[in-house]
């Protein structure tokens, strides 16, 4: 197996550190399990979001091939334009001729304050754009893993020592407790599962009748229908403040306990999970769940991201499937 440790900033952005070409050019990317392709910023992208990050220099590298092939990638939050080309790539192996967008344009300010410098797809192929061959699915071709599986672990904030980890060709039993709970993917684009239902405080409060989930490592709260999350923020006692909902850090333990059922399994969570501490110092905590309406046909869904993923290690199995739960150790 192959271990990428993650850096965990703030509880908001969790990234690793790939290198592409010969000799290698150093980046950190998001490792998201919402989207399936790679970028980077490209040496010929002169917006301030590409200037303040690393960026490609192709001519500098002995193996990249360029491919020409012009690409748009839209996320919830920002977008890119650029140029796909082909080069190894290192994630705690060496992949070899993976292709890989080099950004020309980020427009808008999402990735201009990101600590990050890119994006590594983790998702489906089916949900590539222009049809590129996903790293980990080069991965598997290339035979450089075990199992058709890669894991995922994300540390909460005050744990210094390992912000997370993406274990690929495997699943790290010092990472869980108990058994994983398999589940299996409902329809193979993003990492989509059937929810059974949302209860606050023990009762069925969304999803009566069962929803359409993601666990996505690239989205950093909890979110669902703008409507449902209303409700919910109303019921956890959360008020609105300048487009974030808050709490007072000091009812907490008021609070209720918020529970997805998956396959017959509760999985819950405290209001110490379901809030991030605020650096403000002041007894301010934000809300972790966030409302965002997926249009159909994709959606609607609910996205199981940081929050819930800090709680819960997962494993995502290509070769069966299925995403695998347990209580994060
Ligand atoms: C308090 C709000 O925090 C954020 O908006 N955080 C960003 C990520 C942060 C690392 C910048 C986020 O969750 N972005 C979500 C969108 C959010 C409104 C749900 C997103 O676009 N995530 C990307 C990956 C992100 C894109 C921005 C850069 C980091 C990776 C991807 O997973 C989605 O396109 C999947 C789709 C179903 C929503």
């Amino acid at each position: 197996e192959a271990n990428e440790p993650l850096i965990n900033y703030l509880d908001m952005e969790y990234f690793g550190q790939i290198s592409i070409g010969t000799p290698p050019q150093n980046f950190t990317v998001v490792f998201d399990t919402g989207s399936s392709n790679l970028w980077v910023p490209s040496i010929y992208c002169t917006s301030k979001a590409c200037t303040k990050h690393a960026r490609f220099h192709p001519t500098r590298s002995s193996t990249y091939q360029p491919l020409g092939l012009p690409i748009s990638i839209q996320y919830g939050t920002g977008s890119l334009t650029g140029i796909v080309g082909s080069d190894q790539v290192t994630v705690s192996m060496t992949v070899y001729n993976q292709p890989f967008a080099e950004s020309v344009s980020e427009p808008g300010k999402a990735f201009q304050d990101s600590e990050f410098d890119g994006i590594l797809g983790l998702a489906y192929p089916s949900l590539a754009v222009d049809g590129v061959t996903p790293v980990f699915d080069n991965m598997m071709a290339q035979d450089l893993v075990e199992l058709p599986i890669f894991s995922v672990y994300m540390s909460s904030n005050p744990d210094s020592s390992l912000g997370g980890e993406v274990l690929f060709g495997g699943f790290d039993p010092s990472r869980f407790l108990g058994t994983l709970h398999w589940v299996p993917v409902t329809v193979q684009g993003y990492w989509q599962i059937h929810l059974d239902n949302v209860q606050v405080g023990g009762r069925v409060a969304f999803c009566a009748n069962g929803c359409q989930a993601i666990v996505d490592t690239g989205t950093s709260l909890l979110t669902g229908p703008t409507k449902d999350i209303k409700e919910l923020q109303r019921y956890i006692g959360a008020t609105a403040m300048d487009g974030e909902y808050i709490v007072d850090c000091s009812f907490l333990s008021s609070m209720p306990i918020v529970t997805f059922t998956i396959n017959g399994i509760p999985y819950t969570l405290s209001a110490q999970a379901y809030t991030l501490m605020q650096s403000d110092g002041l007894d301010i905590c934000l809300s972790g769940f966030q409302g965002m309406d997926v249009p159909p046909p994709t959606g609607p869904l609910w996205i199981l991201g940081d929050v819930f993923i800090r709680q819960y290690y997962t494993v995502f199995d290509r070769g069966n499937n299925r995403v695998g739960f347990a209580p994060a150790a």
